[in-house]
């Protein structure tokens, strides 16, 4: 069933906006949509993601025998795509050279379904803002015209309906969002006008999750009634300087938000927000020692020079992602890049861009070359002094997806000093799986997976004494000082092992 606890509202520097209908808590969901206006797989997933649920799949997907273009994780899938829209496209795309970009198979999808007419009289759209003038100022504009022409020609539609198609695809570049899977990977795209109206905000104050087709607008903070609701339309760590500059390229406004007014770093904006904190993460890192480490940071942090930084860093990471780079050349270069970000490093900004940046590279450089125990500590480095400011919500998505991919890589590990590695997966499922019903919702794929394994690590668990039901317990709230005292030492044993990741990368 959809929700909608928002309405729109007219503000006067950003147009239509959403504004909340009642007093909303963390996690609330404020608009869901079963099966939004537009959905779609994007070209680069199409090999990999079923086109119909959005599932992805390593193997196993059955590729369309007539236009090769689509694939399905079943019969059912395929079933129900055929009878919705893919008899009709399948038709068009069987007779083309290529697959056309995915917004022109988008706008294809449209007008097939008759949802673009000629002269609409009141589609969902026509109120979002279109951005046209600017557009045909742009060098995007010969391409738009091209594409909607192609788009009215293939599907057969009259002439006369070019001009509106041209008017969805110029909403579709203001308006349409990114499909992803739940740790955030890009699959698609998606265009609802429900939720376009939310502007944006370099603090927001919700955030867009995917389930499948299945789309929520989710609370990051309580908010009041009547207060506006922002999303972020990008990645909110960069600099002042970039988030401008693609807010300005892709959106067409100069954010003005506080964050971007007062060209606030990470961890003054950090001790500005007041997240709803979650009990059992006290454990781990502590409300008040993290605010005191962003004070800290704050107060001491000299004048660097990021954005000549960030462009010698930029540069050493796309060496280090050239295909002929060999493994042991990447790492060099990643610990280059480290080397140059000494000034951050000296007064221990982890936070700031570029150095989130280059960690997670070399997470990924040794979770590639199988170098299991260091990818985990330095996910773990990551989590405690990137996310735990960049993204303030304990309940954060990406937080709580990091938090999970921690857990997974915990169980990779064979054995560790200081830590026993399976009680540490429990407990990190255990925090998971509290938080995700504020983050991903209660049903999602993701918390079926979490199940999943937090059935697999009990069974272990079982084996293994009284740990794991003590853990249980800890997870319950029903703690007894055993569970808490075990909880306290895993989480002990995690910091010490985030501790290595600098001495063995710098
Ligand atoms: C997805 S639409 C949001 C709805 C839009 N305000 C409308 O009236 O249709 C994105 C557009 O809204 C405006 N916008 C969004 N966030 C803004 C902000 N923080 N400041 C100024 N304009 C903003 C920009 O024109 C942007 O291209």
């Amino acid at each position: 069933m959809d929700i909608n606890n928002s309405r729109i509202v007219k503000y006067l520097e950003q147009g239509n906006g959403l504004a909340v209908n009642h007093c909303i808590e963390e996690g609330d969901v404020i608009i869901g949509i079963g099966d939004p206006f537009l959905i779609i797989v994007e070209n680069g997933a199409l090999d990999r993601v079923c086109s119909q649920c959005l599932t992805e799949a390593a193997s196993g997907l059955k590729r369309c025998t007539a236009c090769k273009v689509v694939q399905y994780c079943s019969l059912a899938c395929q079933s129900t795509a055929w009878k919705t829209i893919h008899k009709e496209e399948c038709r068009i795309l069987k007779k083309l050279p290529q697959i056309p970009p995915t917004a022109v198979r988008g706008l294809m999808q449209l007008l097939l379904r008759k949802a673009v007419v000629a002269s609409p009289t009141a589609p969902p759209w026509v109120r979002l803002e279109s951005h046209t003038t600017e557009l045909q100022r742009s060098k995007r504009w010969d391409d738009i015209i091209l594409q909607a022409k192609a788009a009215v020609e293939w599907t057969a539609s009259p002439r006369e309906y070019i001009e509106s198609a041209v008017n969805v695809l110029c909403r579709m570049a203001t308006n349409a969002f990114r499909v992803t899977l739940a740790d955030s990977t890009p699959i698609g795209l998606c265009f609802e006008p429900s939720v376009s109206f939310a502007n944006h905000s370099c603090m927001p104050n919700t955030a867009i999750m995917f389930d499948g087709r299945h789309m929520t607008l989710r609370a990051l903070d309580p908010i009041k009634e009547g207060e506006q609701i922002s999303i972020s339309y990008i990645d909110v760590t960069q600099t002042r300087d970039e988030r401008r500059r693609e807010l300005k390229d892709r959106y067409f406004f100069t954010c003005c938000c506080d964050k971007c007014e007062r060209d606030d770093g990470p961890y003054r904006t950090f001790l500005k927000s007041t997240p709803v904190q979650d009990s059992r993460l006290e454990l781990f890192h502590g409300q008040n020692n993290i605010v005191q480490t962003a004070q800290a940071r704050c107060s001491e942090s000299p004048a660097i020079n990021v954005p000549t930084l960030l462009s010698d860093v930029n540069g050493l990471l796309s060496r280090s992602r050239d295909a002929s780079t060999s493994p042991s050349a990447q790492l060099s270069l990643l610990k280059e890049a480290l080397a140059i970000s000494k000034p951050l490093n000296q007064y221990k900004l982890f936070a700031q861009t570029p150095y989130p940046l280059i960690l997670n590279e070399i997470y990924l450089h040794y979770l590639t070359t199988s170098t299991y125990a260091k990818a985990l500590s330095v996910l773990l480095f990551i989590y405690l002094n990137c996310d735990l400011y960049n993204y303030p919500q304990p309940h954060h998505p990406i937080r709580v997806t990091r938090l999970f991919s921690i857990a997974k890589l915990l169980k990779s590990i064979n054995g560790m000093q200081n830590i026993d590695v399976v009680s540490a997966n429990q407990t990190l499922l255990i925090c998971v799986r509290n938080l995700g019903v504020k983050s991903h919702g209660v049903g999602s794929r993701f918390m079926c997976q979490v199940e999943e394994e937090i059935g697999d690590v009990e069974a272990v668990q079982r084996t293994r004494g009284d740990v794991g039901l003590r853990l249980v317990e800890w997870g319950k709230e029903e703690s007894t000082e055993a569970g808490m005292e075990y909880a306290r030492k895993i989480f002990e044993g995690l910091r010490i092992l985030a501790e290595d990741a600098l001495i063995d990368v710098l």
